[in-house]
């Protein structure tokens, strides 16, 4: 339930970007095929191509139903999408990494990662950011809104107010919201390292599909 002192159309946007959010969620089998077989570094990184592909064509269908975007300029619209997949892949990794599997699994979701042809030096900052989403223990509406701020320029005046959702789900932790935005600095950085992830991933042929193309400035 929303706070108490939240306005009518604060409610009612809290709502929109959740419902947006459940209906675009990508399905959690990513982890369940990783739980369920070892793969070669050809087929993680082809796994990651196919997984982060869906992912992208999720993310605009979620950000055209967040109140006010499809208003916006067009140019800006492909900006801020081509500006916020990567951070909202990772986001999304997190959050997947961080969703409750049964005890045990997930040391062996990180091992199958780490192992799956990422280069050494960006497992400590990759798992690094996924325990600290992981540490937030984030609530549908946060997660969703997360993802919205991520996707949108966070300092519009709407998003500070709906601050008052994480006071109810955190009413011991007046710096909530502050550590959640604070999440955006740590993404921010996995967003710098993310082209040398891909391009020393340990395969001989790196293939990406033409939306990844466009999206990673890859190939
Ligand atoms: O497919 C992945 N993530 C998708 C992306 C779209 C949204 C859903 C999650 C990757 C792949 C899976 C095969 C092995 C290598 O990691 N992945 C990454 C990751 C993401 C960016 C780079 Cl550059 C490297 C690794 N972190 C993950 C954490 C996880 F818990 C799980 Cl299940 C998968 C995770």
């Amino acid at each position: 339930p929303p706070p108490p002192n939240c306005s009518r159309e604060q409610r009612a946007l809290i709502q929109a970007i959740l419902k947006a959010y459940e209906r675009h969620q990508i399905p959690h089998d990513v982890a369940k095929k990783l739980l369920h077989d070892q793969y070669s570094v050809e087929e993680n990184f082809l796994l990651l191509t196919e997984m982060a592909t869906n992912q992208v064509q999720v993310l605009v269908e979620f950000t055209k139903n967040i109140p006010g975007f499809l208003s916006l300029d067009h140019e800006d619209q492909i900006a801020l999408l081509k500006g916020s997949a990567v951070e909202a892949m990772f986001l999304r990794s997190a959050q997947v990494f961080s969703s409750k599997t049964p005890a045990g699994h997930t040391e062996v979701l990180e091992d199958r990662i780490r192992k799956s042809g990422i280069s050494e030096e960006f497992i400590i900052p990759m798992f690094n950011f996924y325990k600290s989403i992981g540490g937030l223990h984030m609530n549908p509406e946060e997660q969703a809104l997360l993802t919205a701020i991520t996707i949108l320029t966070p300092d519009r005046p709407y998003v500070k107010d709906q601050s008052k959702l994480c006071t109810l789900h955190h009413p011991h932790e007046p710096q909530y919201f502050a550590r959640l935005l604070g999440r955006l600095t740590e993404l921010r950085s996995l967003n710098h390292y993310h082209t040398e992830i891909i391009s020393s991933w340990r395969v001989s042929d790196h293939k990406f599909t033409p939306l990844l193309c466009e999206i990673w400035d890859v190939q």
